[in-house]
């Protein structure tokens, strides 16, 4: 594979919610239209308020969807080494053979991945055995050089999840995730009911992993500066749909969309004590999402046209994309609350 390809492409993906209700038949859009690249060995993080559609996107990449959500349109392409292949195309033993091997998905919750009332070493072997395909005895080898690089004692394989911490627990979880060394890594709010020391191990531990490996991790988080610690590109979510896209530093200093300009002036500063304005209006329900620009009932900067025609997400500079017809008018934001990576 050419070392600049795409481990993965996503072509005009949509993904809804199916729904029939006493008779009545209705769609929320969750995933809608969605056109992205995730290169070999980056950390691409997805922001956006809660019922935007992070976790509906990063499922759906991770083919780990169930109805009533289904795929309805568009093109998943993993490429694995000489492995080409689109999960929704290919069989569910060959989207077997990927899983933890090649594609790991950490789900919301560490109890999600481990198993309660099994000791952690169940959960190691339930997870990673067969797809490592090696004797026991090398497995296990295996799975304690792994927790020592990841700075975790082998006792925690003899502990029941609920002796270990939240942070312990969340990092034995990624530990099960990436035992097999996985070129690519779904990862839905990592650090999110985390104090904030333990989120900063957390995040320093899913970086080494992924410097290590070279492998591309995608995560989901509502929480800006958890972005801005640890993500390569970010992707800002709205309705279903990509606003803006662009490396960290420039979605923090030189945004050019009016809600990444807003998500990222909305974020506290040590020692500022003003108010932060709140952005007025709730989110658009899925079910029926306005026409033309889905944020621009909110947006300080719209006018006709943006509530009569979808601005396309098209590139507005280098390595940077936004869907907005004054994106050339979006102003810095006023305040920014969080450091940013040089
Ligand atoms: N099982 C479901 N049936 C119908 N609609 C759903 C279902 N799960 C989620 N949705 C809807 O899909 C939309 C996107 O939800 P999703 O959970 O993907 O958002 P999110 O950005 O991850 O939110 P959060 O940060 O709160 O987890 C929301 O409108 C939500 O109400």
């Amino acid at each position: 594979m050419a070392d600049n390809e795409p481990v993965l492409t996503v072509e005009n993906l949509k993904a809804y919610y199916q729904l029939g209700l006493f008779g009545i038949n209705r769609e929320v859009r969750a995933v809608d239209d969605v056109t992205l690249e995730i290169r070999r060995n980056e950390i691409y993080g997805i922001a956006g308020e809660s019922s935007s559609g992070k976790t509906s996107l990063i499922k759906t990449l991770a083919a780990a969807i169930r109805p009533p959500l289904r795929v309805v349109d568009g093109k998943i392409t993993y490429r694995f080494g000489d492995l080409v292949i689109d999960p929704y195309a290919a069989s569910k033993a060959e989207v077997d053979a990927i899983r933890w091997k090649n594609l790991s998905y950490i789900m919301q919750g560490s109890m999600s991945v481990m198993n309660p009332v099994r000791r952690v070493r169940k959960t190691f072997e339930d997870f990673a055995m067969k797809p490592m395909g090696v004797p026991r005895k090398e497995f296990y080898r295996r799975v304690e050089a792994h927790l020592d690089r990841l700075g975790l004692p082998a006792e925690v394989l003899s502990a029941y999840p609920h002796q270990l911490s939240g942070g312990m627990r969340q990092r034995a979880t990624i530990a099960v995730a990436t035992v097999c060394r996985p070129e690519f890594i779904i990862a839905d709010e990592p650090t999110t009911a985390l104090d904030v020391v333990v989120q900063k191990d957390v995040l320093a531990m899913i970086r080494n992993v992924q410097q290590e490996m070279g492998s591309s991790v995608v995560f989901v988080t509502h929480d800006m500066s958890v972005h801005a610690n640890i993500a390569d590109r970010i992707a800002i979510v709205y309705a279903g749909r990509i606003v803006e896209e662009a490396p960290t530093r420039t979605i923090f200093t030189a945004p050019k969309h009016p809600y990444t300009s807003h998500l990222v002036g909305s974020l506290p500063r040590i020692g500022d004590v003003t108010q932060k304005a709140a952005l007025e209006g709730k989110p658009p329900n899925l079910a029926e999402p306005p026409p033309g620009c889905r944020f621009h009932p909110r947006c300080p900067l719209a006018i006709d046209k943006c509530r009569a025609e979808v601005p396309p997400l098209v590139n507005v500079g280098s390595d940077h994309r936004s869907a907005c017809w004054r994106a050339d008018e979006v102003r810095p934001p006023q305040a920014l609350g969080t450091e940013v990576p040089a």
